[in-house]
């Protein structure tokens, strides 16, 4: 990659910098070269950072069941989601203003992530407009919603993303107001003034740039599932509920009529304590019952990680932190690095495991879980939930 322009860079010795080969190496790349309360903004999580820390663990403790002369040659990589196929089972997680990590943001990650077929979920806090994003991107783009307690900012927002050719909105549901994030208070961290919430411009949303006061003043704590069919009703797109962990918050979520649901504990960035999120994935998985499909982000850093999501039943993965890792590292070409390095580890694991297409991946991938290691167990069995129905079903044919 080539020296970033701004930032403390370890490149100042004039020494260039390796070229990346996995989604750590743009993790360090980035860390050098970011401000260094910009990387703990990005890079940090939640209270002790318990969550934070198993995410990884739990991917870093599993074990795969190799196949002897598996006779694949070129693997179909390829999913297909709300009727869409992507080139492959990953996407990029909605993710706050990228122009913190690189002057040109959000359009040059769509272009990036257009550029090997895979999409992208825009942010509500995006620093360029959803339109200008869509301008840039050639593969599906998501728009993630975080509701106001002025509803009518939220709507709108979900009306332009119809209006500028999004697929789908990607609803968070574990975020009343963000997090208790240590780093940030400690730093007394405020996004530069340069950058703003530009979907948000002109709004009764659009204020402090401090992101957690904001949230406290600005997100409505009352939310209910009935939001998703008025989120369908406005836009006519397929909703998905981000921030599922349990049983009981799926079922909720496939009443209210979610197209989806992303198992995700925010990267550990809201609840710290919560389980990592492919130790949460089984108990979704079992309770969704095949009605909508299940996606999972949270610490997938190799293409390992994704054929285990997989195996336990989710559909595809998003990433969010290595995005703007890579794009801090190396721009739109950082970003697109960053992907075809996941993808290919991806295609790797899949020949290594003997899995010709992404259909057969599945829990005989993995190795069972071993005594003292935080894998996850088995599903529970489904029993009663006790959650109301909100609002009709609608959208489950997609996926
Ligand atoms: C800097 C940063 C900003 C984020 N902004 C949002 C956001 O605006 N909306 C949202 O739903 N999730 C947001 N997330 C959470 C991500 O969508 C995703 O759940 C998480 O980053 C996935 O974990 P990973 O970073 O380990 O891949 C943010 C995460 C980070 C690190
Ligand atoms: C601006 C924030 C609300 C974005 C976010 O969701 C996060 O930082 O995790």
């Amino acid at each position: 990659m080539t020296s970033a322009t701004r930032g403390p860079a370890g490149a100042a010795f004039g020494e260039p910098d390796p070229e990346p080969l996995t989604l750590d190496d743009f993790a360090r790349l980035a860390r050098r070269r970011l401000p260094p309360e910009v990387w703990d903004f990005i890079a940090g999580g939640a209270g002790r950072e318990r969550t934070l820390a198993a995410n990884e663990a739990v991917f870093d403790a599993v074990r795969l069941r190799p196949r002897a002369l598996p006779g694949v040659d070129e693997p179909d990589t390829s999913v297909e989601l709300l009727g869409v196929r992507w080139a492959a089972p990953v996407g990029i997680a909605p993710v706050a203003y990228h122009e913190l990590a690189h002057p040109d943001g959000e359009p040059a990650t769509a272009a990036a992530a257009g550029a090997l077929g895979l999409p992208l979920v825009v942010s509500t806090f995006a620093s360029r407009t959803l339109e200008e994003v869509a301008h840039a991107a050639s593969a599906p783009l998501w728009l993630q919603l975080y509701c106001f307690r002025d509803h009518g900012t939220t709507l709108d927002l979900a009306r332009r993303a119809r209006d500028s050719g999004y697929q789908a909105l990607v609803l968070t549901v574990d975020t009343p107001f963000t997090g208790r994030r240590l780093r940030d208070l400690r730093n007394g961290f405020a996004v530069p003034a340069h950058i703003t919430p530009a979907n948000l411009a002109g709004s009764a949303a659009a204020g402090s740039a401090t992101p957690g006061a904001h949230s406290r003043l600005a997100f409505d704590r009352g939310l209910d599932w009935s939001f998703v069919a008025r989120l369908h009703a406005v836009s006519g797109l397929p909703v998905l509920a981000k921030g599922v962990l349990t049983a009981s918050d799926a079922e909720a979520a496939v009443r209210a009529g979610v197209a989806g649901v992303v198992v995700s504990n925010h990267g550990g960035r809201q609840l710290d304590g919560v389980p990592a999120t492919l130790e949460a994935l089984p108990e979704v998985v079992a309770a969704v019952r095949g009605r909508v499909p299940v996606l999972l982000d949270g610490g997938v850093r190799t293409g390992a990680d994704i054929l285990a999501a997989l195996a336990l039943g989710a559909r595809a993965v998003l990433v969010g932190r290595p995005a703007l890792y890579a794009l801090a590292a190396g721009g739109g070409p950082g970003v697109r690095r960053m992907l075809a390095l996941l993808t290919a580890e991806f295609a790797d694991t899949m020949v290594l495991t003997g899995h010709p297409t992404t259909g057969t991946i599945g829990p005989d991938t993995l190795s069972p879980p071993r005594p003292g290691l935080p894998l996850p167990g088995p599903p529970p069995p489904p029993g009663p939930t006790t959650v109301p129905r909100t609002a009709p079903h609608t959208d489950r044919s997609h996926g």
